[in-house]
């Protein structure tokens, strides 16, 4: 059984909300960390819906509900996750906001057994441990959106993570979460993203080159391979701005030009058209 009752989140977005969910449904303590009331707000206006939407849906009592809200505090000082035995980082895919974090969290964050993850999908985690005086702590424990609903964590040991952290990591993941674990080197991209990105990508060089639409590329794949959703969808429902970011981490670690994230992609960011977040992508969310 695991010994990580009090939990931190740093980043209140799509992925620190389903994070900070799971852990309050879990029964742990969840301090949750961003910038701004703003981002704060919104953050826990999204973990209201999502369990909102579990009550409707008959998976969660309103008792068990508001207890969860009731585990949940959030803050924009990062000093309030001091007394955290385990700390997850899920802000922007961007290596020095990252850094940053961990800097931070390495001075503030008191427990030296304490475990300090990323939530990462292809930034190396040995950048982020030897950002902090305790790389032994530091681990890539990388959850799938949406949160409450996927089972799959990557666990992502560096070279340099004890393998004591890896086992507490994985206990609290497995045993407390009830998540399903596999493991993977500390590659960009880990195992899911290495293989999904090139794919998503191939999906926008697609749409870009007028070969399909970005109905009937999604529909494609629905329709002749039995996926959930197209990959335009699902670039979508990722973000456009974190496809972006990971396929520049898996292009600066690979050199693939599979990896490259094609001109399309990196001007709908320009153009602040992030997918389901923003209300437009591939695709139209604004009603
Ligand atoms: N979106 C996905 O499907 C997905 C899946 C798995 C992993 N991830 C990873 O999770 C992480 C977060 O992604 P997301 O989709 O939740 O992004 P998001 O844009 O929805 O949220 C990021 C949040 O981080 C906050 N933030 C930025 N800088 C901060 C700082 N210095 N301190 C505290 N908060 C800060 C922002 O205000 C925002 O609320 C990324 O590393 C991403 O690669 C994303």
């Amino acid at each position: 059984m695991s010994d990580i009752r009090r939990v931190g989140v740093v980043g209140a977005g799509l992925m620190g909300s389903g994070i900070a969910e799971v852990c309050a449904r879990a029964g742990l303590d969840v301090v949750v960390a961003d910038v701004s009331a703003e981002a704060t707000e919104a953050g826990r206006g999204r973990i209201a819906a999502s369990l909102g939407k579990a009550v409707r849906g008959g998976k969660l009592g309103t008792e068990d509900r508001d207890a969860a809200l009731e585990r949940l505090r959030f803050t924009t000082d990062l000093t309030d996750l001091r007394d955290r035995d385990l700390v997850v980082e899920a802000v922007a895919e961007n290596e020095q906001v990252k850094i940053e974090v961990f800097r931070t969290l390495d001075a503030v964050v008191a427990d030296p057994r304490a475990i300090l993850a990323s939530n990462t999908s292809s930034i190396p985690i040995a950048k982020l441990a030897t950002a902090t005086g305790r790389p032994g702590q530091v681990v890539g424990v990388h959850f799938f959106n949406p949160v409450p609903v996927l089972k799959l964590v990557e666990l992502v040991p560096s070279l340099l993570t004890d393998e004591r952290t890896v086992t507490r990591a994985e206990e609290f993941a497995t045993g407390t979460l009830g998540k399903q674990v596999i493991r993977s080197q500390d590659r960009a991209g880990f195992v899911v993203n290495a293989l999904l990105i090139p794919y998503l990508l191939a999906a926008v060089r697609m749409l870009e080159s007028g070969f399909a639409s970005a109905a009937d590329i999604d529909a494609g794949m629905v329709l002749g391979c039995a996926h959930p959703m197209g990959p335009l969808r699902l670039a979508d429902l990722i973000g456009l701005d974190t496809t972006r970011a990971i396929a520049e981490s898996l292009y600066a670690e690979f050199k693939e030009p599979l990896y490259a994230p094609p001109p399309l992609l990196l001007r709908m960011v320009d153009a602040g058209l992030l997918g389901r977040k923003s209300g437009r992508g591939f695709h139209d969310y604004s009603s």
